[in-house]
C-alpha cells in the first residue's frame, strides 16, 4: 500500500483579498505561514516522514512546503519544483475580486469559470505583462506550454503526465512523497486519483493548509482518502472556498 500527501498552500494575500490568483506569484499571509507550520505539526504527530517533496514554481506553495518540512525536521529532503504543478492559469480574471466579478457577471458565470471542467476563463493577451511569455521564470518553456488561460481539463492535461512520469515512479520505488501545490492543480490530481467525473468535480473544493492523504494499492487504485485534522474545521474551510464566488 502506498500513501501520498497532497497539501494546498496556506492562505495567500490574494486568498485573503478574495482575488483570482492563478499564476500570479503572491506570497503567504501570516495566517498562511501558520497553516504551513501547523500542517507540518499534524503530519509529524501522525507519524508521517517524507523522502521527497514536489511543489510548483510559485512562492506560496514553495514556502508552505518549506514551513511544513521545517516543523517535521525534514529540511534536508529533496524538493523538486515544476511549473506543471502550478495553479490553474486564470487568464484575464487574474487580479479581479471574485465577489465583484460575481456581481458583474452573475454567480452562475463565476461558478462556471471557477469550477466547470472544460470552460476556460477569458484569455490574457500575449502582450500582457502577466502572460507567461513575458515572465522570466517561464523563459525556457516551449511556447505551446505557456497558457493564456486554462480550464481544469487543461490543468489535468499538463499535470498528469508529470504525475505519471516523475512522481508515480518515485512512489512505486517506495519513496514517501508529499505534493504541495494549489487548489485547482490539486483538484486535477484528486480527480484522477479519486476517479471523480467531469460533472462531480464541480463540487470539489480543497481548503488551504490541510493535509489530504491518499492511500493507494499496488496498482495505484485509491482505497481511501481523507484530510488530517478536525472534520468540522475541514468542512467549514471547504465551504468557505466554495462561497468565495458569491456576490456580496
Ligand atoms: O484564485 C485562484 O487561483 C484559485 C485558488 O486560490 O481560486 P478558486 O478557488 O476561485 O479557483
Amino acid at each position: 500500500m502506498y500513501k501520498i500527501v497532497l497539501l494546498r498552500h496556506g492562505e495567500s494575500q490574494w486568498n485573503l483579498d478574495n482575488r483570482f490568483t492563478g499564476w500570479t506569484d503572491v506570497n503567504l499571509t501570516a495566517e498562511g505561514e501558520a497553516q504551513g507550520r501547523s500542517a507540518g505539526q499534524v503530519l509529524k504527530k501522525e507519524g508521517f516522514k517524507f523522502d521527497v517533496a514536489y511543489t510548483s514554481v510559485l512562492t506560496r506553495a514553495i514556502r508552505t512546503l518549506n514551513l511544513c518540512l521545517e516543523e517535521m525536521s525534514l529540511n534536508y529532503i529533496p524538493v523538486i519544483k515544476h511549473w506543471r504543478l502550478n495553479e490553474r492559469h486564470y487568464g484575464a480574471l487574474q487580479g479581479l475580486n471574485k465577489s465583484e466579478t460575481a456581481e458583474k457577471h452573475g454567480e452562475e458565470q463565476v461558478k462556471i469559470w471557477r469550477r466547470s471542467y472544460d470552460i476556460p476563463p477569458p484569455p490574457l493577451e500575449e502582450s500582457d505583462p502577466r502572460h507567461p511569455a513575458n515572465e522570466p521564470q517561464y523563459a525556457d518553456l516551449p511556447k505551446d506550454d505557456k497558457p493564456a488561460t486554462e480550464c481544469l481539463k487543461d490543468t489535468v492535461d499538463r499535470f498528469l503526465p508529470y504525475w505519471e512520469v516523475e512522481i508515480k515512479p518515485q512512489v512505486a520505488a517506495g519513496k514517501s512523497v508529499i505534493i504541495a501545490a494549489h487548489g485547482n492543480s490539486l483538484r486535477a490530481l484528486y480527480k484522477h486519483l479519486a476517479k471523480v467525473s467531469d460533472d462531480d468535480i464541480i463540487g470539489v473544493n480543497i481548503p488551504t493548509g490541510m493535509p489530504l492523504v491518499f492511500e493507494l494499492d499496488e496498482d495505484f487504485q485509491t482505497t481511501k482518502f481523507y484530510y488530517l485534522g478536525d472534520p468540522e474545521a475541514v468542512k467549514a474551510a471547504m465551504d468557505a472556498v466554495a462561497n468565495q464566488g458569491k456576490a456580496k
